[in-house]
């Protein structure tokens, strides 16, 4: 079981604010932090920088989105920031709408305020709308839309649809994201080493380099997963950046570190890779059962291992 913090225990936890982002909306899913102390950050690094130091407990952080795939500076922070554990998973809904100060139209907008994986999810909606227009990054949805009422030189912000509730801002067009159901997931990182308890919907995150030069080492990392009837369920590559065509690999796989298959294939990795990162077992977002093939099960490794051990104990005395 988890142990209960003490009392006097820092609970504060980060999110990429100011309120009303999406990643407060995934933060409002934690039980754990209601009655907290929520901390505003502007970026990753902050955030996780919040959690190493014991400033935070947790922090919540977008990892991937439907659309896009992988938001490659969490992936990069997670690679190189030591220390640090997903905890749990989180999905929110994302839609956007372009916003403006009172009195602008569509045809006075030439340059758009907007966090960088947003403006990637309404790229068709610009394009066909708005094609002449200029990028103009944000730290965040809700931060890009507040600053127009702050001296940005932009005309216009994308922003969640609840942004009219916070700011004094006018709805220009609604829905304007390239796809509309699509979805983000965020993760709840800490430094704790205390692993959430297997739930049978688990999912385990992986950051694994490959030996290099070594022909079929992407295979033999896949291997380790199949041999072990391991489902995956994101692989993607980034690149490492010291030299061109070196790269690391973010996986993520059905089931928990406490389950043997996964043990197992953790194991094989870890012989042949010259770089494992764990990142965390935890329960999924959509508390899915994992599924796997019996032969696969915990016992059939157990039993395996008995055996081993056996055929090494000594002999009993003749
Ligand atoms: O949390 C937010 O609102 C952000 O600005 C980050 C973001 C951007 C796009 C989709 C999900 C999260």
């Amino acid at each position: 079981m988890q142990t209960e913090p003490a009392a006097d225990q820092n609970r504060a936890y980060s999110y990429l604010g100011p309120a009303g982002t999406f990643t407060e909306a995934a933060l409002k899913q934690v039980a754990a932090a209601v009655g907290q102390e929520w901390r505003s950050v502007n970026n990753v690094g902050e955030a996780l920088a919040d959690v190493t130091s014991g400033r935070s407990t947790a922090a919540m952080i977008a990892i991937e989105n439907s659309v896009e795939g992988g938001v490659s500076a969490t992936q990069d922070a997670l690679a190189t920031v030591p220390g640090l554990r997903i905890i749990g998973e989180y999905l929110v809904s994302v839609n956007f709408v372009l916003v403006a100060r009172p009195g602008t139209t569509l045809a006075d907008v030439t340059t758009i305020n907007a966090h960088p994986v947003a403006y990637a999810q309404c790229h068709t909606w610009l394009g066909e709308n708005l094609p002449a227009h200029a990028h103009l990054p944000a730290s965040s949805n809700v931060q890009a839309a507040s600053s127009l009422l702050d001296g940005s030189i932009a005309d216009a912000a994308i922003a969640p649809p609840g942004i009219v509730d916070h700011y004094d801002v006018e709805v220009l067009a609604r829905d304007i994201g390239d796809n509309r159901n699509a979805v983000t997931r965020f993760v709840l990182v800490s430094s704790s080493r205390v692993l959430p308890e297997p739930t049978g919907a688990d999912k385990t995150s992986l950051i694994i380099e490959l030996p290099s030069d070594e022909p079929g080492a992407l295979l033999a990392m896949l291997e380790q997963f199949s041999t072990r009837g391991v489902n995956l369920s994101l692989i993607e590559s980034r690149p490492i950046g010291d030299a061109l065509g070196r790269y690391r690999f973010v996986v993520d796989i059905d089931g928990h570190i406490r389950d043997e298959r996964v043990a197992d294939a953790l194991l094989g990795l870890r012989r042949f890779s010259p770089n494992v990162i764990f990142l965390g077992s935890y329960p999924r977002a959509d508390l899915q059962a994992v599924e796997y093939h019996a032969k696969y099960d915990d016992g059939i490794f157990i039993e395996a291992r008995d055996w081993l051990r056996g055929l090494l104990s000594a002999e009993p005395e003749a």
